[in-house]
C-alpha cells in the first residue's frame, strides 16, 4: 500500500511470523479467509460510500439502517449468500458496529419459531419470514421484569367458546419494554407471556403475534406500540413497547412443538425438556461470546496498538525523535493483556459455538443430558467476557489520550454496542449466579463421588496443592493455576451452612474462576494445534500474558492458600514484563492478522495506513458545524453579547 505511515511500515517490516498464517488460523483456515475476503469485496462495492454515522441525528441514524437493511437484504440475494457466516461478513460491512432494525428477527425470531414451533407452524410463518413478508422480533421483557422471568405479568388466556388467546397487559409494570425492532419495525412478534388456561397459570409460553396490519402497518386494535426513546447507543434499532388490550389470537399462535392447548383448553406438555421455552437464550449467549471479540476486542485494541505506533509523545534523549508511544512499558501493560484477551475470547467463543451445535443437535435428537452445562457455560461465559470486553475497550481508549475520547476514534460506537451485552440476554451478575448454581449442584455431587466430564469433569479431579509454575511457565502449568482457583471457589462456595444471598459475591467470584479456568484451557489446546513454528510461538506468548496478567491481577487468589508462593509470584511478575518486550516486536502484526477493514473498524486512530492526522483535520473540517461560517446561533445569542449595538440595529 503506497503512502503508509513510515513508522508503521517499519512494524511490519519487523515482524517474525506470517500474518497470513496466523489470519487463515483465525478465520478456520484458508479457504475460509478467500471466501471472507470475496464477500468482503462485494460488501465494500455495496457500502462503502455512505453518510458518516457520526454526524447523524438519531433518526436518521434509523431511517439509514433501515436503507442499507433493504439493500443488504438485496445484495445477500444477488450474490447467492445463504450461509450464515456469509450473510453475516456481508452484514458486518454494511452495518459496523451498529445494528439492523431487523436484527432481532435473524437473531431471535426465527430461531424461536423453528425450534419451538410444531412443523405445521414452521410450514405455516417460516416461508413468509424468510422473505420478509412478515417482520418479527423476541418479546419477553417487561418494564417490571427483565431478569426474573417468573415475575412477568403479561397473561394468554384460553377461550374455549372461540379457541382463542386473549393477551392483557393487566397492569404498567406488564408493558413488554425493550424488544428490538418492536418500535416500528416489526409487524410480527413472539410474546413470551403467562398461559391460562381451564383458570390455571402454567408459566411463561411463546405465542406468535401479528402486531401491525399488512397493508397499512398501523397497530391492530387492541395494540399499543411504539419506540422506548433515545438509549445509550444502539441508534439504528427501534427498541420497542407494546401493550395488550385483551387482545385476541387464534389458539393455533402458541408456539406449541413442547406444550400444547387442546381445543377444550386441557393443556399438554409433551417434553422432559427443562425450561423448554428459555431455549433461544441459551442461543444467543453461546454465540455472542465469539462476536464480543470480533466486534469488540478485536478493534479496539487494533485502533488502540495502530495508534500507539504512530503517536510519538515526550522527549526521552535531547536530539532524537520523541518516542513512538507504543514503546513505553506502561502502555505495553495497558494495552498488550488486552490484545492477549481479544485471541482468548475469539477462540473461546469459536468453541462456544462449537458446542452449542453439538448440545443442540442431541436435544433434537431427544437427548437433554448436557443442556444444564452449555446453559451454565454460556451464562459465564457470555457474563465474563461481556464485563471484559467492556473495560478493556475503556482502557483502550484511554491509551490513546485526547484523540481517544474524539469520535473519530471509533470508540464511541464500539462501547455503548458492547458494553450492553453486559445487560441484554440476562444481566451479568445474575448469568453467574447461574453459572454458579449449576458448579455447586456439580460440585456437591463430585463429594459424593460422582464421575464429572466436560467443562467440569476438575470437579471429581484430584487437583494439586502447589503449583508446578517455574521460569519455563509451561502453558500446563498456567492451566493447572486456574484450574485450582476454580476447584478451590467451587469448595467455599457451596457451604451448605450459608443461605444463597449471603454468599452470592462469592458464589460469582466461583463463576468467574470456572470461566477463565475454561478460557486458559481453550487457549492452550489452541496453542498446542498450531502447526506453524512462528506463529505457535507468537500465540504461545499472548497464551501467556493472558494467564499471566489474571493471576497477577488476581494474586490473592492464587497465593491466599499456599498454592502459588511468593518466589513463584516474583517470577510471574518477571515473566509477564519480559512478554511487553517479546510481544512490542510483532504487536502491529499481530491486529494486522484480524485482518480488518478500515470500513469495519470506523477510525482515523485505526487507520491500517496510519495517516492519522491528515484523516483527522479533513474529517474534522467535513463537521457540520463547520458550515456556515458563521452560524444563524451567532446571530440570535452571541451577537447580543459580543457585539450589541450591530444587533440593535
Ligand atoms: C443486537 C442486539 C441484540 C440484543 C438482543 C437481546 C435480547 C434479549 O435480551 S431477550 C431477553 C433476555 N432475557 C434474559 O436473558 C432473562 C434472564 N433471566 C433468566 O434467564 C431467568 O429468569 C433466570 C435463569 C435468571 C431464572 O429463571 P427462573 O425460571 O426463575 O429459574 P429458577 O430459579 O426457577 O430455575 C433455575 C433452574 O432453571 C435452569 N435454567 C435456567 N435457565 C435455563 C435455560 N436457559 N436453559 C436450561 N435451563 C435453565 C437452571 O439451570 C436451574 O436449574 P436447576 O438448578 O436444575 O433447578
Ligand atoms: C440494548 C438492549 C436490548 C434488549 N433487547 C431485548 C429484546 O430484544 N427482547 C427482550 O425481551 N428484552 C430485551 N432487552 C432486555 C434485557 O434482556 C433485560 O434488560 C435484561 O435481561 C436485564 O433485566 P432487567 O432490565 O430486569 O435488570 P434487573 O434485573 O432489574 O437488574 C438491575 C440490577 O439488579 C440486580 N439483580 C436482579 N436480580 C438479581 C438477583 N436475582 N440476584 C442478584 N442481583 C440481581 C442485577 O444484577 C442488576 O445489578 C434488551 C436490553 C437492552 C439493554
Amino acid at each position: 500500500m503506497a503512502n503508509v505511515n513510515p513508522d508503521l511500515r517499519k512494524e511490519r517490516e519487523n515482524g517474525t511470523f506470517s500474518v497470513e498464517k496466523l489470519t487463515n488460523l483465525l478465520d478456520g483456515g484458508k479457504h475460509v479467509t478467500d471466501r471472507r475476503r470475496h464477500v468482503e469485496r462485494l460488501a465494500l462495492n455495496e457500502f462503502s460510500k455512505g453518510e458518516d454515522y457520526n454526524f447523524m441525528s438519531r433518526k436518521e441514524r434509523y431511517i439509514s439502517a433501515l436503507h442499507k437493511t433493504e439493500r443488504a437484504l438485496r445484495c445477500c440475494k444477488e450474490y447467492g449468500l445463504t450461509k450464515p457466516d456469509e450473510v453475516y461478513w456481508l452484514w458486518q460491512l454494511a452495518f459496523p458496529h451498529e445494528a439492523s432494525p431487523i436484527q432481532l428477527h435473524g437473531d431471535m425470531f426465527l430461531p424461536t419459531l423453528t425450534r419451538q414451533g410444531t412443523e405445521e407452524q414452521v410450514n405455516k410463518y417460516l416461508p413468509l419470514a424468510e422473505k420478509y413478508q412478515i417482520i418479527g422480533t423476541y418479546a419477553q421483557t417487561e418494564m417490571g421484569h427483565g431478569t426474573f422471568i417468573r415475575g412477568l405479568e403479561t397473561t394468554a388466556t384460553y377461550d374455549p367458546q372461540t379457541e382463542e388467546f386473549i393477551l392483557h397487559s393487566p397492569t404498567l409494570t406488564s408493558l413488554k419494554w425493550w424488544p428490538g425492532g418492536l418500535g416500528k419495525t416489526s409487524n410480527y412478534a413472539i410474546v413470551m407471556a403467562l398461559l391460562y388456561t381451564n383458570g390455571k397459570n402454567y408459566g411463561m409460553h411463546p405465542f406468535m403475534v401479528q402486531l401491525r396490519s399488512h397493508e397499512t402497518h398501523e397497530p391492530l386494535p387492541g395494540i399499543t406500540i411504539g419506540d422506548i426513546g433515545p438509549k445509550f447507543g444502539f441508534d439504528t434499532i427501534d427498541n420497542g413497547f407494546v401493550q395488550f388490550d385483551h387482545f385476541r389470537i387464534p389458539r393455533e399462535d402458541m408456539l406449541m412443538k413442547y406444550s400444547q392447548v387442546l381445543k377444550d383448553g386441557t393443556y399438554v406438555k409433551s417434553t422432559k425438556l427443562k425450561k423448554s421455552s428459555y431455549g433461544v437464550m441459551v442461543l444467543v449467549r453461546s454465540m455472542l461470546i465469539y462476536y464480543l471479540a470480533i466486534q469488540g476486542l478485536a478493534p479496539a485494541c487494533t485502533i488502540a496498538i495502530r495508534y500507539s505506533a504512530v503517536r510519538r509523545q515526550s522527549e526521552q534523549t535531547k536530539s532524537q525523535l520523541e518516542p513512538q508511544i507504543l514503546d513505553y512499558q506502561t502502555q505495553q501493560y495497558k494495552l498488550f493483556p488486552i490484545l492477549a484477551s481479544a485471541y482468548a475470547v475469539l477462540f473461546t467463543g469459536v468453541k462456544m459455538k462449537e458446542i452449542y451445535y453439538e448440545v443442540d443437535n442431541e436435544i433434537q435428537q431427544g437427548h437433554t443430558e448436557r443442556l444444564p452445562e452449555l446453559h451454565a457455560l454460556s451464562s459465564g461465559l457470555k457474563a465474563l467476557t461481556s464485563s471484559m470486553a467492556s473495560w478493556c475497550i475503556e482502557r483502550c481508549r484511554l491509551a490513546c489520550g485526547g484523540h481517544g475520547y474524539s469520535a473519530a476514534s471509533g470508540f464511541p460506537k464500539i462501547y455503548v454496542a458492547v458494553t450492553a451485552a453486559c445487560t441484554y440476554e440476562g444481566e451479568n451478575t445474575v448469568m453467574l449466579l447461574q453459572c454458579a448454581r449449576y458448579l455447586i449442584k456439580t460440585y456437591q455431587g463430585a463429594s459424593n463421588g460422582k464421575k464429572l466430564s466436560g467443562s467440569v469433569s476438575y470437579l471429581s479431579d484430584k487437583v494439586n496443592s502447589r503449583s508446578t509454575i517455574t521460569s519455563e511457565f509451561s502453558l500446563k502449568s498456567l492451566v493447572d493455576a486456574f484450574k485450582h482457583r476454580a476447584f478451590r471457589f467451587q469448595a467455599c462456595g457451596s457451604d451448605p451452612e450459608d443461605s444463597w444471598n449471603r454468599n452470592s459475591v462469592v458464589l460469582t467470584k466461583a463463576a468467574e474462576a470456572h470461566c477463565y479456568y475454561y478460557m486458559v484451557s481453550v487457549f492452550e489446546s489452541v496453542v498446542e494445534a498450531v502447526e506453524d513454528d512462528a506463529v505457535k510461538r507468537v500465540v504461545g506468548q499472548l497464551c501467556q500474558l493472558f494467564a499471566l496478567f489474571a493471576i497477577h491481577e488476581n494474586a490473592g487468589d492464587f497465593v491466599q492458600d499456599g498454592f502459588i508462593s511468593n518466589d513463584q509470584m516474583e517470577l510471574v511478575k518477571w515473566k509477564e514484563l519480559s512478554l511487553l518486550s517479546d510481544i512490542r516486536r510483532n504487536a502491529v502484526l499481530l491486529v494486522d492478522a484480524f485482518d480488518f477493514h478500515d470500513e469495519f473498524i470506523g477510525s482515523i486512530l485505526g487507520r491500517f495506513d496510519g495517516n492519522v492526522y491528515a484523516n483527522l483535520f479533513e474529517w474534522a473540517k467535513s463537521s457540520p458545524l463547520n458550515k456556515p461560517e458563521v452560524q444563524e446561533s451567532y446571530i440570535k445569542y452571541l451577537q447580543p453579547l459580543l457585539n450589541p449595538n450591530k444587533s440593535k440595529l
